[in-house]
């Protein structure tokens, strides 16, 4: 039987791009939500939630998805930090969560990339960050880039003090200890992600280009059908693709 999906922000371009890879994908859209719809009238039967909506509206379906005892898929971006605590402290201990910026299998191996070529570089090797999206987002840096942030930090042991967002006017020197994050934004890129490391001599480039949806849509699918059954907790995608070191 296919996995019955409430699909929440499902007129919107990632809801489309699940929608159609759903029957593939061993599952159903169930229930569909989208701005003025109440969720709670259509949530039973369905045996998953799957949010690709906007900031402000996951923590409420998070709170839905525990009181319902349903796995929920985590696919929005630019959450605040209120919003982030709002929607942990609704799901800890209730539910499976699956919770990543980017649900492809591509952008999960640069992730997985990305903490070697930390490793086997050091600090020598200057971490600098780019991602390329359409005009029509909403958050910046992207949620991708985001976790790449925290892979960055994690690796050479540094903190948000040592993020740079942009750089304008008299910056002085790079200082080592830095993580430059450029956004760029136009047109209908779906997606476009580079890490450098840039050392004295050489660089390393490491770039994912993303040129079509269904490859997160594919990916949330397949998180959904994971999470099923599992213990509850906060789960990434490179626990779905059992991408550990
Ligand atoms: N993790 C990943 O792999 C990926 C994450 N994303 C993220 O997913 C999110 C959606 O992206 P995208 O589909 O491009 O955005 P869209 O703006 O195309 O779609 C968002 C949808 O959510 C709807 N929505 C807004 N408010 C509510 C509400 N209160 N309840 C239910 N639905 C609501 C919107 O409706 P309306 O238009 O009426 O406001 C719209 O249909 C973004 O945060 C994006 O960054 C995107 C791609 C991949
Ligand atoms: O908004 C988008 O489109 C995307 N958002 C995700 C992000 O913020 O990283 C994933 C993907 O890059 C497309």
């Amino acid at each position: 039987m296919p996995l019955k999906i409430l699909l929440n922000g499902s007129k919107g371009r990632m809801g489309v791009a699940i929608a159609n890879c759903a029957e593939d994908n061993d599952a159903m859209i169930a229930a569909a939500c989208d701005a003025g719809d109440d969720a709670s009238a259509v949530i039973s039967g369905c045996e998953a939630v799957i949010d690709f909506s906007f900031h402000e509206v996951t923590p409420k379906i998070a709170v839905l998805a525990a009181e319902h005892k349903l796995p929920l898929v985590i696919g929005t971006t630019g959450h605040t930090s209120e919003e982030r605590s709002a929607i942990l402290s609704a799901v800890e201990g209730k539910i499976p969560v699956v919770w990543a910026g980017n649900y492809s299998v591509g952008v999960n191996t640069l992730n997985f990339l990305t903490r070697k070529a930390a490793q086997i570089l050091g600090e020598k090797y200057e971490p600098e960050l780019m991602e390329m999206h359409h005009h029509h987002k909403k958050d910046a840096p992207s949620g991708t880039a985001e976790r790449l942030i925290e892979i960055l930090k994690e690796s050479y042991d540094y903190s948000d003090e040592h993020v740079t967002h942009g750089r304008q006017g008299l910056t002085g020197a790079r200082p080592q200890k830095e993580i430059g994050v450029h956004a760029i934004r136009g047109g209908d890129i779906v997606g476009e992600h580079t890490v450098y490391f840039i050392g004295d001599g050489e660089r390393i480039e490491l770039t994912h280009k993303a040129s079509d949806r269904k490859i997160f849509a594919q990916g949330a699918v397949r998180a959904a059908h994971w999470a099923v059954g599992k213990s509850p907790g906060v789960y990434n995608m490179e626990d779905v693709l059992g991408l550990v070191d």
